[in-house]
């Protein structure tokens, strides 16, 4: 996706033959665009759990390199299996993080240990590459969902649609899970709105995600995150569409604090809800949601300050809370697959069930 013109993915190599990877400070958006460049497995590491990257594929393929990184020095099977721990551990729900660790561990321990750095750097390109091409399958599935209400409108207004966090470009290698289908609405031609939360904690939406989608010409507007109920009693969203950080084998789905509570307003609204995910997003060795997915629990300063701009367009951050109050801050919550319309993957859409995702993912069935 593009920032000011420019072309960019949110992680790549400056050449084939450069030991670094770029990223994007997702931490200082949307005041700042900073380039960070990374190169070794502790920055990786610092970098993925200070959310500087950040969103469940994303993280996964800045922790390749990171095991590649780590494997410059030592490439033993040992360095192997201890840089893959550490790695896993920066963030526990995300499961993308385990799945792309996991990948890369099987196949360079099929190679020669003097092989290993080279064949990492090129197996990590390819969950890159593959993630663009996931993601804009994506897009083009939850694209006929946004086509089909259009149509159903008669052509007439827009189609409103709601997102939680940000499941965009920057989340992802690019194109994004849940903002695919709409860049790819909008870019055809379709009039979309969206109403953009997560106001807090992190306020990945209104800094983000609205961040995201102003820069590529979307209309959207920033609410709070308990304005989402009360726009879809009142029949001004046409859809929910949100990312996801872990899906379990029978549709649960982990994401952004708040989404569950997203997912009953719209249930009860009867407002289609979809979550927008790639197949390495999915768990297939839980099944219950609630019970069996860990909730990253995050520093209770998230909840006590905000990050802003002030008066005189200084960036900086203030205290919401008394000095002495203190804060939780469950990073996630778990969405039940019965609240949800279905789940939409590059394979295509499916029920949020054991049964819809196995129609979808036979050879799963046989692997697990
Ligand atoms: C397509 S990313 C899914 C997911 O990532 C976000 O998590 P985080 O920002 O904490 O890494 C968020 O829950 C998105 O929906």
């Amino acid at each position: 996706m593009k920032i000011n013109g420019i072309s960019y993915r949110s992680l790549w190599r400056p050449s084939d033959d450069d030991r670094s990877i770029r990223i994007f400070d997702q931490t200082r958006f949307p005041w700042n665009v900073e380039i960070l460049e990374l190169r070794d497995a502790d920055a990786v590491a610092e970098a993925i759990t200070t959310m500087q990257v950040r969103g469940a594929p994303l993280i996964g393929a800045v922790a390749a390199y990171g095991l590649v990184f780590a494997l410059q020095d030592d490439a033993s099977d040992e360095a192997l299996d201890k840089a893959a721990a550490f790695l896993i551990a920066t963030r526990p729900t995300a499961i993308n993080l385990r799945w792309a660790i996991e990948r890369m561990v099987a196949h360079l321990k099929a190679v020669p240990a003097d092989e290993r750095v080279a064949a990492g750097y090129a197996e990590a390109d390819a969950i890159c590459d593959e993630d663009v091409q996931t993601n804009e399958a994506i897009g083009r599935h939850g694209l006929e969902l946004i086509r089909e209400i259009w149509e159903r409108k008669g052509k007439q207004g827009q189609v409103n649609l709601l997102t939680h966090c940000n499941a965009g470009w920057i989340a992802t290698v690019d194109w994004g899970t849940a903002l695919a289908p709409i860049y790819m609405a909008h870019d055809e031609g379709i009039p979309v709105h969206v109403w953009v939360d997560e106001t807090r904690p992190r306020n990945q939406g209104s800094l983000l995600t609205a961040w995201e989608l102003g820069s590529h010409g979307v209309p959207h507007t920033v609410i709070a995150d308990n304005a989402g109920g009360h726009y879809m009693q009142a029949g001004r969203v046409d859809m929910v569409i949100v990312g996801t950080d872990r899906v379990t084998a029978q549709g649960d789905v982990a994401n952004k604090i708040g989404t569950y509570l997203k997912a009953l307003a719209a249930h009860d609204n009867n407002v289609p809800f979809w979550v927008a995910l790639p197949s390495s997003t999915i768990d297939w060795r839980v099944r219950d949601g609630v019970k069996d997915i860990p909730i990253e629990e995050r520093s209770a300063d998230e909840v006590l300050f905000m990050t802003g701009l002030d008066s005189n367009g200084e960036a900086g951050r203030v205290r919401i809370a008394p000095l002495n109050s203190p804060a939780a801050n469950p990073a996630f919550d778990v969405t039940p697959a019965r609240l949800m319309t279905g789940l939409i993957t590059e394979r295509g859409r499916c029920d949020a069930s054991e049964a819809g995702l196995q129609s979808l993912f036979p050879e799963q069935t046989k692997a697990h």
